[in-house]
């Protein structure tokens, strides 16, 4: 069973992230979750604070010269930022006089609509937003993105597993929708400041942000995660909770502002024929079974097909829009504008790194369940064993 944690405040010392159930053997180091952090901070649209903050990896507990131990793991994101903000953020006790004076330093008294803030404030008992809006903060999604790298690093061992994470929608801007992106896209569409691999698109959606940006307005969209070499067999069919689709979902609608998950074609299905809806299985060339077509994303009956398999996050604009919102200031009750320091113009890039995140771990889980194993060598030996009992079964993907 693999399990995780995160803990910490977006303007606090650091983030940390823990997970237990990752076998032993995964080669992983501080680089290559460093890396995967500054995917997720870079992108057209970030706000001021994605320049001059850093995250500080420390691998804390579960390595030992660059592998996993198969013990739980440990990983501490440390915000550089954290000596301006000691006082705001002081997790001891702090004096009259100190909390005074926060309270004269504007108090976060203006909830904004979209944000965690008001439900936040009505459910912990707070007079302010500032203990809500901390731990809401999708900054958490930077230990999201750490742990997901060792997942997508284990996937990538232990089955030949790859995923890439890249925008469809950008406000009304859609990418061309005429082919996947391949594993070979996945550079060109790293280096894309709009994580897009159609350039005709990612130029529109570059110059929709900045329209935005000038008019004071925020941005949502679509990105899509695609993953490349799952055996078919993850995930049950046998109960609502055990499919592979329901707990993608889940997992997605767990990132910060995501309304809505797609697997395959999703809601295109719905307005199609059934006669055009599904992927029809036909012989391979060279033997086993393949499809004629991938609509269904590489689901079915909530368990992969061995196809690629495709899903989508619709995020909904950022919360904090500079030409604030109305709402109404909690101490006097009368109206108000919603408080608005700075903030992202749009983050759907950097959603994109960080569903890709996600998606890692709700696979590395299934896969775990599927083959078990305490380190990556027995986790590859019981899934070549079960694909050559699907071989000699004349059912294994062809292509
Ligand atoms: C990577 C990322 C960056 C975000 N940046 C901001 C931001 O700068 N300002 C903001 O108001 N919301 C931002 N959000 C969205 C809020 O975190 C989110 O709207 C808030 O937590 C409310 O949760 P809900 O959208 O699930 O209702 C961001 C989300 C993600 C995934
Ligand atoms: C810090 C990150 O994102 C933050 C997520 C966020 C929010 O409300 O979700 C609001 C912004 O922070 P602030 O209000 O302090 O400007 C973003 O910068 C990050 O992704 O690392």
């Amino acid at each position: 069973m693999l399990r995780y944690l995160t803990a910490g405040e977006s303007h606090g010392q650091a983030l940390i992230a823990t997970m237990e159930g990752i076998p032993a053997h995964v080669r992983v180091g501080v680089e290559e979750i460093a890396e995967n952090l500054r995917r997720r901070r870079l992108g057209v649209g970030r706000g001021a604070r994605m320049k001059f903050e850093a995250d500080e990896v420390t691998l804390l507990g579960g390595f030992r010269h660059g592998e996993t131990l198969g013990s739980p793991i440990a990983i501490q994101v440390g915000n550089t930022e954290w000596p301006k903000w000691q006082q705001v953020m002081a997790p001891g006790e702090v004096d009259e006089e100190t909390l005074a004076q926060l309270a004269r330093n504007a108090p976060l008294t203006r909830p904004r609509p979209g944000h965690a803030d008001l439900a936040g404030m009505q459910k912990y008992d707070w007079d302010e937003a500032r203990p809500i809006l901390e731990r809401a903060s999708a900054r958490e999604t930077a230990a999201r993105v750490a742990l997901g790298t060792i997942a997508q690093a284990f996937l990538r061992q232990a089955f030949g597993i790859t995923l890439l994470s890249h925008v469809v929608e950008f406000g009304s801007i859609k990418a061309s929708r005429a082919d996947l992106p391949t594993i070979d896209d996945l550079e060109a569409i790293d280096a894309d400041p709009a994580r897009c691999f159609d350039p005709e698109a990612s130029l529109k959606m570059q110059a929709e942000v900045e329209a935005c940006h000038r008019d004071g307005d925020t941005l949502g969209g679509v990105v899509e995660v695609v993953a490349w070499g799952l055996p078919p067999g993850l995930g049950s069919h046998s109960q609502g909770d055990r499919r592979l689709d329901a707990r993608l979902a889940g997992a997605l609608m767990g990132i910060q502002a995501i309304k809505g998950v797609e697997v395959g074609d999703g809601f295109e299905l719905a307005r199609t024929r059934g006669s055009l809806a599904h992927d029809e299985i036909v012989p391979a060339e060279g033997g086993g079974v393949s499809r004629a077509s991938h609509r269904s994303g590489g689901t079915e009956g909530g368990m992969s097909t061995g196809e690629v398999l495709r899903v989508r996050a619709a995020m909904k604009p950022i919360a904090t829009v500079p030409r604030a919102l109305r709402t109404i200031d909690t101490i006097t009750g009368e109206e108000a504008k919603a408080h608005h320091q700075r903030s992202d113009v749009t983050a759907v890039p950097a959603a994109g790194v960080v569903a890709e995140a996600m998606v890692a771990l709700v696979i590395a889980e299934a896969a775990l369940e599927k083959f078990g194993g305490d380190s990556v060598g027995e986790a590859r030996r019981n899934y070549e064993s079960y694909l050559a009992d699907v071989k000699a079964r004349g059912l294994e993907i062809g292509r």
